[in-house]
């Protein structure tokens, strides 16, 4: 955390009336640059920051440490922007809604930087307020110096004791503007984990998460895997390594390049190895993957399916994610479909489904620093309904004692248990316990279902439901 040190400030910061002073040449740090331009392109092109900032990064030559910092502030930034604006509004006469777009991108970057980094700050205020004469000149950049020296009053526990609702008030409003997250969202959370657990959940879900690996069936061991990029084998996926946050990008590990590994959440995994568990009597070697796209679950159930003989067939609506897939699970026994899952045209009977429906992604907000803002609950419906009918045709594909997965990476009740429960009260399949199938995982609740949990697994918050169908 910061150490403020600032002289009392004389009200909200105003647009200058004075004639400006004349331009000087501005220098402005490309590091803070890259970022605000990557919060532009966020907002402006609905970019994913991630995608957005590597190649920015390449483009200006920015490397190792500024690499690194300029990361920091763009994701940053990305993840607090409600509690950034909340500051900013406050320090502002003007609403944020009036404010120039490209000030406010540049605003988020200097008051995340006084909030949640130890950057000194005068330098956050100075490095911020060249960036907005850089590119919209002396008079915003003295509106932009006296926002941000106002924001300087006060650390971040200054500014949420200040902002945020009284916790004995309203809990939930308060822990969503102290972890950054919109009401909404922190209220999903607190339905599905409870009151008192939900500031570890929220402050789990607002900080940077380790990448996981799954090391390929048959191809490699997870020890293997761990002694070649020096992470550490996963503690619950017999497949999983588990990288340091920040150790680099993983697209770059050599058995990641050479297909032996890829890049995949330990939640993901295990969620995938659930449905291969439940032992079935008859044949078990044709197994379906209705939502496959990008292929990380067919990518580990393909690799198990061929070692035991079957095959694998993986459904995907869109064409350019289908193609990921085939990349994804080259060399291994699958067919992937381009179609709609609802619908495939294939032959029913299968052994084993599974059902990673498309979703709000609530359970993976860590790893996409913008999506909590993007994110509407006006989307919730459109996803359920199509959740229910995804759910609905796996069921009726699935031949009479063979095993249905429903999985989701949110742990929003909507998408969780009331599509299960829909589906069981529609065709009378059975629920079983999944619990049993997520060996040597602590914390798993009541059951039948899983939820994983950040702060609890350090996983994504992924849910799956085991379904059978009665033989
Ligand atoms: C949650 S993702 C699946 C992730 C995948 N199982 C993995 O592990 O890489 C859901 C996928 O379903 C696809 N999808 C959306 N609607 C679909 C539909 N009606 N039928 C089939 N796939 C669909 C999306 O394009 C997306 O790729």
């Amino acid at each position: 955390m910061n150490e403020r040190r600032r002289p009392s400030r004389p009200g909200k910061a105003r647009p200058p009336r004075r004639k400006s002073s004349p331009p000087r040449p501005v220098d402005a740090d490309p590091v803070r640059l890259v970022a605000v331009e990557t919060l532009r392109a966020v907002r402006e092109r609905d970019a994913y920051a991630n995608l957005a900032l590597p190649p920015l990064l390449k483009q200006r030559r920015i490397s190792g440490r500024d690499a690194a910092l300029a990361t920091e502030l763009t994701y940053g930034a990305c993840r607090a922007q409600g509690l950034l604006d909340a500051v900013i509004d406050d320090c502002s006469n003007r609403p944020l809604s009036e404010m120039d777009p490209k000030l406010l991108d540049a605003l988020r970057i200097g008051v995340y930087q006084l909030l949640r980094t130890r950057i000194p700050a005068h330098a956050a205020v100075a490095s911020t307020v060249d960036i907005v004469r850089f590119e919209s000149g002396s008079k915003l950049a003295g509106f932009a110096n006296a926002v941000l020296r106002s924001a300087t009053e006060l650390d971040e526990q200054g500014w949420i004791e200040k902002l945020a609702p009284a916790r004995s008030e309203d809990p939930i409003g308060h822990l969503a503007m102290r972890h950054a997250h919109p009401r909404w969202i922190a209220q999903a959370f607190a339905d599905a984990v409870g009151l008192d657990e939900l500031d570890a959940a929220l402050a789990a879900d607002d900080a940077r998460p380790a990448v996981h690996l799954t090391a390929r069936p048959g191809e490699i061991s997870a020890d293997e895997l761990a002694a070649i990029t020096g992470g550490d084998p996963a503690p619950y996926s017999p497949y999983g390594v588990r990288l340091e946050a920040g150790a680099g990008d993983p697209g770059d590990l050599e058995p990641v390049r050479e297909g032996f590994a890829s890049v995949q959440d330990e939640g993901s995994q295990l969620v995938a190895l659930a449905l291969t568990r439940p032992e079935l009597t008859g044949p078990d070697l044709r197994w379906l993957d209705l939502c496959a796209g990008p292929g990380g679950k067919a990518n580990l159930l393909g690799a198990l399916i061929t070692m035991d003989g079957g095959t694998l067939d993986a459904v995907e609506q869109a064409p350019h994610r289908a193609e990921l897939i085939r990349q994804a699970t080259e060399g291994l026994s699958v067919n992937v479909h381009v179609g709609d899952g609802r619908d495939p045209g294939l032959e029913p009977g299968y052994d084993r489904v599974l059902v990673d429906a498309p979703c709000t992604g609530l359970g993976a907000l860590r790893r996409r620093p913008e999506a909590r803002w993007r994110r509407q609950p006006s989307d919730v419906g459109d996803l359920t309904k199509l959740q229910r009918e995804l759910l609905l045709s796996a069921i009726g594909l699935t031949r009479p004692g063979g095993v249905v997965a429903y999985v989701v990476c949110s742990p929003h009740l909507p998408e969780t248990e009331g599509v299960v429960s829909d589906a069981i009260r529609r065709t009378g399949v059975t629920q079983l316990d999944a619990r049993p199938y997520f060996p040597d995982v602590p914390d798993l609740g009541d059951g039948p279902s899983v939820q994983l949990w950040p702060h609890r697994h350090g996983t994504d918050a992924m849910f799956c439901a085991l379904l059978q169908i009665p033989a």
